[in-house]
Order: structure tokens, then sequence, then C-alpha cells
């Protein structure tokens, strides 16, 4: 089974340093202890109010480290604009709502198709992987597919909040679209509100590139620091994985 690749969302560093203005925990400290401690990527989502990571932070994220930027953001011409401007090495389209506390649900890909087109379109031509970020359904990864993206990203939200049988039957229709996704040339990864006891199922699940995953990495790294957080993640896993560590 191929090696399952973590990227570390550093958004809440820069939610902890907002909450106060300036300049401190800075996300640029933050992505160079993920490279530091073999993470495979950095994620970092830009909103539109600009909750977590800044306009200035994505160029100081992508010179401080080798790694592979993955930027979230809406379908806007202003974020357009942005990830144009700075070439990141992979752009992922998210729902996104003002008034939401975390991003709620998948994007509307199927729905959304006439919107997202010349949006997507420009990102390739940029040569930006695009990525959706979307719920776990065939309709949805077919939309994908019409509109040559090459990667999904599963919300794996539901995943988390369900419990017993509920939860398993959402880890099933993550399972199956990833198999959907692959059997039709998309790359699947999966994310939001995996923590160290729910990824275990997750990471299991074969046809899955990659992980993106940050809360709780930062929660965590109050008690345990963020290099122990991520290494504690990676471990758990390979575990999953049946890779040896
Ligand atoms: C798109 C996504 O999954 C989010 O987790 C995001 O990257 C972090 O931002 P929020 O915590 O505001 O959702
Ligand atoms: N796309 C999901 C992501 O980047 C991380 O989500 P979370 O772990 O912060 O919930």
């Amino acid at each position: 089974m191929d090696k399952l690749r973590l990227g570390v969302n550093i958004d809440h560093v820069a939610t902890i340093r907002n909450a106060r203005g300036g300049e401190h925990p800075d996300p640029v400290r933050a992505a160079m202890i993920v490279a530091q401690c073999g993470g495979d990527g950095i994620t970092a989502h830009l909103r539109e109010d600009r909750r977590h990571i800044r306009d200035a932070d994505i160029k100081r994220i992508m010179d401080s480290t080798n790694l592979p930027l993955n930027l979230e953001m809406a379908a806007t011409e202003e974020m357009l604009k942005i990830a144009l401007f700075h070439k990141p090495h992979a752009a992922c389209i998210v729902p996104e709502k003002r008034e939401e506390r975390t991003t709620e649900g998948g994007l509307d890909a199927a729905g959304g198709h006439n919107h997202l087109r010349p949006i997507i379109g420009k990102l390739l031509d940029a040569g930006i992987r695009v990525s959706l970020f979307i719920e776990p359904e065939a309709r949805q990864i077919e939309a994908a597919m019409h509109m040559n993206v090459p990667v999904v990203e599963f919300h794996t939200g539901k995943y988390c909040e369900l419990e017993g049988e509920a939860r398993a039957q959402e880890l099933r229709r993550i399972a199956e679209a990833a198999a959907l996704a692959r059997k039709n040339g998309i790359e699947p990864h999966a994310g939001h509100g995996l923590t160290f006891d729910n990824v275990g199922p997750i990471a299991a699940i074969p046809q899955l590139a990659e992980l993106n995953i940050g809360h709780y990495l930062v929660g965590e790294a109050i008690f345990i620091g963020f290099e122990n957080a991520i290494l504690e993640m990676r471990a758990r896993m390979d575990a999953a994985r049946g890779d040896i560590i």
C-alpha cells in the first residue's frame, strides 16, 4: 500500500495569533516545524474574512520550506486572483460561509458546475493542482471528473461527529467514494476534524493518498508540543495503514 501523506493545516496557529493581533504565534514557524518533522505538505485556508492566515502569510509560508502548499480557497474572483499570483502547488476549492464557525460541508461541485468550471480551468492552466473539498458522493466525484479535476478531498467532519453504526456507515461512504475516485483517475484525499482517536479507520482506506489535519494538532501542541503531535499522528496513520513505523 502506498504511504499516506500527511498535510498539516496551520490555520489555527494563525487563529491564535489573530486573537491578539501582532505576529505571535507565527504560522511560518509552524510550517518550518512541519517540514522538520517529516510532514508532507502545508495546508492553509485564506478565508474571505481572513480569520486564519492573511494574504502576506502565503508568500512567507511558500518561502519558508520546500513543502508543497495546498491553498484552500473559496471559488471567488478575489481568491482566484490571489492563487494565480502566488501559484501554490495545489488549490483546494472549499465552500465558505462567512457566518460559519468551521467548514460545515462539502462543495456542491455538481450544482455549481457553471460557476466552478472557468475558475478551475484558469487554475489548471496556471499549473496549479486543483482539488475540490466535497462530500463523499458519486455525483460530486462525477462533477469533478467532468471538470478535469485531478484531486478531491472528502470532508470527514460528519464521520468525526457521528458515533456507532452511523459513523461506520459514513466510513463506508468515504471508502466507497475513495474507490470510485481512484477508478475514475482522481486522487482522493480526506480531512476535517480528524484526531488521534478517529484517524485510524480513515487512514486504513487504501485508496486515500493524503490526509489534511490541523485543528486537533494545533490543540494537542499545547499539551505535548507541535512536533510530538505531528509525529504521533504520523505514527497512528502508519499503524492503521499497516506500515512499519
Ligand atoms: C476546509 C477545511 O476543512 C477547514 O478545516 C479549514 O482548513 C480550516 O478552517 P476552519 O477551521 O475555519 O474550517
Ligand atoms: N481540509 C481539512 C483541513 O485542512 C484540516 O481540517 P481540521 O483538521 O483543521 O479540521
